[in-house]
Protein backbone atom coordinates (compact mmCIF):
# COMPACT_ATOMS: atom_id res chain seq x y z
CA UNK A 1 0.00 0.00 0.00
CA UNK A 2 2.32 2.67 1.10
CA UNK A 3 5.58 0.86 -1.13
CA UNK A 4 7.56 3.84 -2.63
CA UNK A 5 10.30 3.17 -5.15
CA UNK A 6 13.14 5.63 -4.83
CA UNK A 7 16.45 4.90 -7.74
CA UNK A 8 17.20 0.97 -7.94
CA UNK A 9 14.86 0.23 -3.93
CA UNK A 10 11.26 -0.09 -3.44
CA UNK A 11 10.80 1.18 0.30
CA UNK A 12 7.75 -0.34 2.50
CA UNK A 13 6.98 3.37 3.01
CA UNK A 14 8.28 6.90 1.84
CA UNK A 15 8.46 8.21 5.45
CA UNK A 16 11.58 8.50 7.20
CA UNK A 17 13.00 11.29 9.31
CA UNK A 18 14.58 14.75 8.24
CA UNK A 19 17.89 15.05 9.07
CA UNK A 20 19.12 16.82 12.22
CA UNK A 21 16.08 15.45 13.92
CA UNK A 22 16.69 11.75 16.26
CA UNK A 23 19.70 10.94 14.23
CA UNK A 24 22.75 11.94 16.22
CA UNK A 25 23.77 8.55 18.11
CA UNK A 26 24.16 5.17 17.33
CA UNK A 27 21.21 4.36 19.94
CA UNK A 28 18.84 7.72 17.98
CA UNK A 29 19.44 5.63 14.45
CA UNK A 30 18.57 2.18 16.12
CA UNK A 31 15.08 3.76 17.02
CA UNK A 32 14.16 4.74 13.67
CA UNK A 33 15.73 1.59 12.25
CA UNK A 34 13.32 -0.42 14.61
CA UNK A 35 10.14 2.21 13.76
CA UNK A 36 7.86 2.22 10.96
CA UNK A 37 9.63 4.65 9.30
CA UNK A 38 10.86 2.98 5.79
CA UNK A 39 14.53 4.04 6.27
CA UNK A 40 16.88 7.01 8.21
CA UNK A 41 18.96 9.92 7.25
CA UNK A 42 21.92 10.59 9.65
CA UNK A 43 22.82 14.28 11.49
CA UNK A 44 24.36 16.23 8.25
CA UNK A 45 28.40 15.16 9.19
CA UNK A 46 31.45 17.04 9.23
CA UNK A 47 34.83 16.03 8.95
CA UNK A 48 35.43 15.97 12.39
CA UNK A 49 32.74 15.93 15.90
CA UNK A 50 31.62 19.59 16.15
CA UNK A 51 29.96 20.74 19.53
CA UNK A 52 27.24 23.25 17.88
CA UNK A 53 25.92 25.82 19.30
CA UNK A 54 25.24 26.94 23.11
CA UNK A 55 21.82 26.26 24.47
CA UNK A 56 19.53 26.42 24.37
CA UNK A 57 19.36 26.37 20.64
CA UNK A 58 15.82 24.38 20.40
CA UNK A 59 12.31 25.88 20.79
CA UNK A 60 8.56 24.11 20.35
CA UNK A 61 5.47 25.80 19.70
CA UNK A 62 2.17 24.37 19.10
CA UNK A 63 3.09 25.22 15.09
CA UNK A 64 6.32 24.19 15.00
CA UNK A 65 10.12 25.07 15.68
CA UNK A 66 12.88 26.92 15.66
CA UNK A 67 16.65 25.24 15.76
CA UNK A 68 19.84 26.96 15.63
CA UNK A 69 21.84 24.07 16.68
CA UNK A 70 24.84 24.75 14.82
CA UNK A 71 25.88 21.49 13.03
CA UNK A 72 26.95 19.30 16.10
CA UNK A 73 27.70 15.84 15.21
CA UNK A 74 29.92 12.81 16.22
CA UNK A 75 32.13 13.14 13.17
CA UNK A 76 31.93 11.46 9.42
CA UNK A 77 33.85 7.64 10.71
CA UNK A 78 31.61 7.69 13.81
CA UNK A 79 28.78 7.68 11.29
CA UNK A 80 30.39 5.79 8.85
CA UNK A 81 31.00 2.67 11.44
CA UNK A 82 27.99 2.48 12.42
CA UNK A 83 26.70 2.24 9.08
CA UNK A 84 29.25 -0.56 8.28
CA UNK A 85 27.45 -2.37 10.92
CA UNK A 86 24.38 -1.64 9.86
CA UNK A 87 24.91 -3.24 6.49
CA UNK A 88 26.10 -6.05 7.66
CA UNK A 89 22.46 -6.70 8.85
CA UNK A 90 19.83 -5.58 6.81
CA UNK A 91 19.86 -4.96 3.07
CA UNK A 92 17.94 -1.91 3.56
CA UNK A 93 19.29 1.25 2.07
CA UNK A 94 19.80 4.63 4.21
CA UNK A 95 20.84 7.98 4.42
CA UNK A 96 24.28 9.57 4.86
CA UNK A 97 23.83 13.15 5.16
CA UNK A 98 27.10 15.36 4.05
CA UNK A 99 27.35 18.73 5.34
CA UNK A 100 29.75 21.45 4.62
CA UNK A 101 32.09 23.54 6.84
CA UNK A 102 33.99 24.47 3.57
CA UNK A 103 34.07 23.09 0.04
CA UNK A 104 37.56 21.52 0.67
CA UNK A 105 35.96 19.64 3.79
CA UNK A 106 32.99 18.43 1.27
CA UNK A 107 34.85 17.22 -1.38
CA UNK A 108 37.25 15.25 1.23
CA UNK A 109 34.18 13.99 2.95
CA UNK A 110 32.59 12.94 -0.65
CA UNK A 111 36.28 11.19 -1.41
CA UNK A 112 36.16 8.90 1.77
CA UNK A 113 32.50 8.14 1.56
CA UNK A 114 33.17 7.20 -1.97
CA UNK A 115 36.16 4.87 -1.27
CA UNK A 116 34.03 3.21 1.65
CA UNK A 117 31.54 0.15 0.92
CA UNK A 118 28.69 2.25 2.07
CA UNK A 119 25.85 1.57 -0.69
CA UNK A 120 23.05 4.24 0.58
CA UNK A 121 22.32 7.44 -0.45
CA UNK A 122 24.00 10.33 -0.17
CA UNK A 123 22.38 13.71 0.95
CA UNK A 124 24.47 16.90 0.34
CA UNK A 125 23.17 19.48 2.63
CA UNK A 126 23.17 22.72 0.54
CA UNK A 127 21.15 24.32 3.23
CA UNK A 128 22.40 24.58 6.66
CA UNK A 129 21.87 28.19 7.76
CA UNK A 130 23.16 27.89 11.42
CA UNK A 131 26.83 27.86 10.93
CA UNK A 132 27.79 31.51 11.94
CA UNK A 133 29.72 33.24 9.09
CA UNK A 134 28.65 30.98 6.31
CA UNK A 135 26.09 31.48 4.36
CA UNK A 136 23.48 29.05 2.76
CA UNK A 137 25.68 27.23 -0.62
CA UNK A 138 22.62 26.68 -2.10
CA UNK A 139 21.27 30.74 -2.27
CA UNK A 140 24.83 30.93 -4.09
CA UNK A 141 24.02 29.82 -7.68
CA UNK A 142 27.62 30.11 -8.87
CA UNK A 143 28.78 28.31 -5.70
CA UNK A 144 26.31 25.43 -6.34
CA UNK A 145 27.03 24.66 -9.97
CA UNK A 146 31.03 24.48 -8.61
CA UNK A 147 30.55 22.54 -6.05
CA UNK A 148 28.30 20.05 -8.14
CA UNK A 149 30.46 20.23 -10.98
CA UNK A 150 33.36 19.30 -8.87
CA UNK A 151 30.97 16.22 -6.29
CA UNK A 152 30.23 14.55 -10.23
CA UNK A 153 33.65 14.35 -11.23
CA UNK A 154 34.80 11.98 -8.99
CA UNK A 155 31.60 10.82 -7.02
CA UNK A 156 29.73 7.33 -8.36
CA UNK A 157 26.99 6.71 -5.51
CA UNK A 158 23.59 7.84 -5.66
CA UNK A 159 23.46 11.64 -4.22
CA UNK A 160 20.79 14.22 -4.33
CA UNK A 161 21.29 17.70 -2.75
CA UNK A 162 19.07 18.74 0.65
CA UNK A 163 18.10 22.58 -0.61
CA UNK A 164 16.62 25.77 1.33
CA UNK A 165 13.49 26.96 0.34
CA UNK A 166 12.81 29.14 -2.59
CA UNK A 167 10.81 32.13 -2.83
CA UNK A 168 11.05 33.42 -6.25
CA UNK A 169 9.67 31.96 -9.70
CA UNK A 170 12.88 33.18 -11.15
CA UNK A 171 14.75 31.11 -8.49
CA UNK A 172 13.25 28.13 -9.21
CA UNK A 173 13.82 28.11 -12.83
CA UNK A 174 17.62 29.39 -12.41
CA UNK A 175 17.83 26.28 -9.97
CA UNK A 176 16.33 23.71 -11.72
CA UNK A 177 18.44 24.34 -14.89
CA UNK A 178 21.63 23.92 -12.63
CA UNK A 179 20.61 20.80 -11.07
CA UNK A 180 19.32 19.28 -14.51
CA UNK A 181 22.78 19.78 -15.59
CA UNK A 182 24.07 16.64 -13.34
CA UNK A 183 22.96 12.93 -13.02
CA UNK A 184 21.22 13.76 -9.51
CA UNK A 185 18.88 10.65 -7.84
CA UNK A 186 17.09 13.48 -5.92
CA UNK A 187 16.48 16.87 -4.27
CA UNK A 188 15.35 17.00 -1.15
CA UNK A 189 12.84 20.30 -0.62
CA UNK A 190 12.72 21.69 1.82
CA UNK A 191 15.40 22.64 5.11
CA UNK A 192 14.30 24.99 7.42
CA UNK A 193 12.65 28.19 6.70
CA UNK A 194 16.50 30.17 7.64
CA UNK A 195 16.56 32.67 10.07
CA UNK A 196 13.09 33.02 11.65
CA UNK A 197 12.36 34.63 15.06
CA UNK A 198 10.29 33.02 17.65
CA UNK A 199 9.65 35.68 21.05
CA UNK A 200 8.25 34.98 24.17
CA UNK A 201 6.39 38.31 25.46
CA UNK A 202 5.72 37.91 28.35
CA UNK A 203 10.08 37.33 29.17
CA UNK A 204 10.05 40.21 26.38
CA UNK A 205 13.08 37.79 25.06
CA UNK A 206 13.99 35.76 22.55
CA UNK A 207 13.53 31.63 22.78
CA UNK A 208 17.43 30.59 21.92
CA UNK A 209 21.02 31.56 22.52
CA UNK A 210 22.43 31.50 19.24
CA UNK A 211 22.61 34.26 16.82
CA UNK A 212 20.51 36.87 18.99
CA UNK A 213 17.48 34.25 18.81
CA UNK A 214 17.24 33.82 15.05
CA UNK A 215 16.76 30.05 13.61
CA UNK A 216 15.59 27.75 11.37
CA UNK A 217 11.74 27.61 11.27
CA UNK A 218 9.84 24.15 10.99
CA UNK A 219 6.38 22.71 11.08
CA UNK A 220 3.19 23.94 10.52
CA UNK A 221 4.43 27.24 9.78
CA UNK A 222 6.29 25.95 6.78
CA UNK A 223 4.05 23.34 4.76
CA UNK A 224 2.77 25.86 2.09
CA UNK A 225 6.72 27.24 1.29
CA UNK A 226 7.13 23.33 1.41
CA UNK A 227 4.61 21.88 -1.06
CA UNK A 228 5.45 24.92 -3.48
CA UNK A 229 8.91 24.14 -3.72
CA UNK A 230 8.36 20.46 -3.31
CA UNK A 231 5.95 21.17 -6.87
CA UNK A 232 7.71 23.40 -8.36
CA UNK A 233 11.03 20.92 -8.35
CA UNK A 234 8.52 18.16 -9.38
CA UNK A 235 7.43 19.95 -12.61
CA UNK A 236 10.67 21.59 -13.59
CA UNK A 237 13.40 18.72 -12.58
CA UNK A 238 13.90 15.65 -15.15
CA UNK A 239 12.21 12.58 -14.60
CA UNK A 240 15.09 10.54 -13.32
CA UNK A 241 15.65 13.12 -10.25
CA UNK A 242 13.17 11.89 -7.82
CA UNK A 243 11.87 14.79 -5.06
CA UNK A 244 12.12 13.93 -0.92
CA UNK A 245 9.19 15.93 0.35
CA UNK A 246 10.16 18.23 3.42
CA UNK A 247 8.48 20.30 5.60
CA UNK A 248 5.09 20.70 7.72
CA UNK A 249 4.49 16.88 7.99
CA UNK A 250 2.11 16.55 10.97
CA UNK A 251 -0.54 14.11 10.07
CA UNK A 252 -1.84 11.59 6.50
CA UNK A 253 -3.06 14.44 5.17
CA UNK A 254 -0.18 16.34 4.99
CA UNK A 255 1.67 13.35 3.52
CA UNK A 256 -0.59 12.53 1.02
CA UNK A 257 -0.44 16.62 0.17
CA UNK A 258 3.30 16.31 -0.46
CA UNK A 259 3.23 13.09 -2.54
CA UNK A 260 0.24 14.91 -4.63
CA UNK A 261 3.05 17.75 -5.33
CA UNK A 262 5.08 15.17 -6.68
CA UNK A 263 7.23 13.97 -3.40
CA UNK A 264 8.33 10.08 -3.38
CA UNK A 265 9.72 9.75 0.06
CA UNK A 266 8.80 12.08 2.68
CA UNK A 267 10.70 13.53 5.76
CA UNK A 268 9.89 14.28 9.25
CA UNK A 269 11.47 16.68 11.60
CA UNK A 270 9.52 18.84 13.90
CA UNK A 271 6.71 16.15 14.55
CA UNK A 272 9.12 13.44 15.09
CA UNK A 273 10.71 15.90 17.77
CA UNK A 274 7.25 16.39 19.53
CA UNK A 275 6.13 12.67 19.10
CA UNK A 276 8.90 10.63 18.42
CA UNK A 277 9.29 7.63 16.70
CA UNK A 278 5.52 6.48 16.75
CA UNK A 279 5.34 9.47 14.70
CA UNK A 280 5.85 7.31 11.62
CA UNK A 281 3.34 4.47 12.55
CA UNK A 282 0.17 6.88 13.40
CA UNK A 283 1.21 8.96 9.79
CA UNK A 284 1.25 5.37 8.24
CA UNK A 285 -2.04 4.89 9.34
CA UNK A 286 -3.43 7.69 8.34
CA UNK A 287 -2.16 7.80 5.22
CA UNK A 288 -3.40 4.33 4.43
CA UNK A 289 -7.05 5.14 5.75
CA UNK A 290 -6.93 8.60 3.05
CA UNK A 291 -5.98 6.16 0.35
CA UNK A 292 -8.36 3.83 0.80
CA UNK A 293 -11.16 6.56 1.20
CA UNK A 294 -10.50 8.19 -1.63
CA UNK A 295 -9.89 4.07 -3.82
CA UNK A 296 -6.01 4.72 -4.18
CA UNK A 297 -4.08 1.29 -3.65
CA UNK A 298 -0.73 2.38 -4.13
CA UNK A 299 1.34 5.63 -4.15
CA UNK A 300 2.23 5.88 -7.51
CA UNK A 301 -1.98 6.72 -8.56
CA UNK A 302 -1.95 10.09 -7.59
CA UNK A 303 1.60 11.59 -7.06
CA UNK A 304 2.06 14.24 -8.90
CA UNK A 305 -1.22 14.57 -10.01
CA UNK A 306 -2.29 17.98 -8.24
CA UNK A 307 -4.87 19.48 -10.31
CA UNK A 308 -4.70 23.32 -11.44
CA UNK A 309 -7.74 25.43 -11.48
CA UNK A 310 -8.50 25.60 -15.41
O1 LIG B 1 21.68 23.98 12.94
C1 LIG B 1 21.78 22.90 12.32
O2 LIG B 1 22.57 21.97 12.64
C2 LIG B 1 20.89 22.75 11.16
N1 LIG B 1 19.60 23.18 11.34
C3 LIG B 1 18.69 23.15 10.32
O3 LIG B 1 17.51 23.53 10.50
N2 LIG B 1 19.07 22.70 9.10
C4 LIG B 1 20.34 22.27 8.85
O4 LIG B 1 20.65 21.86 7.72
C5 LIG B 1 21.28 22.29 9.94
I1 LIG B 1 23.20 21.56 9.61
Amino acid sequence: MLETTFHDYTFQSPLMNASGVHCMSAEQLDELANSKAGTFVTKSVTKKKRQGNPEPRYYETNLGSINSMGLPNLGFDYYLDYLDKRQKMTSTPVFFSVASMSMQDNIETLKKLEDSNFRGFTELNLSCPNVLGKPQVAYDFDMTEKILTEVFSFFTKPLGVKLPPYFDIAHFDQMATILNKFPLTFVNSINSVGNGLIINPEKEQVVIKPKEGFGGIGGQYIKPTALANVRAFYVRLNPSIQIIGTGGITSGLDAFEHILCGASMLQIGTQLYKEGPKVFARISDELTTIMKTKGYTDIQQFQGKLKTLE
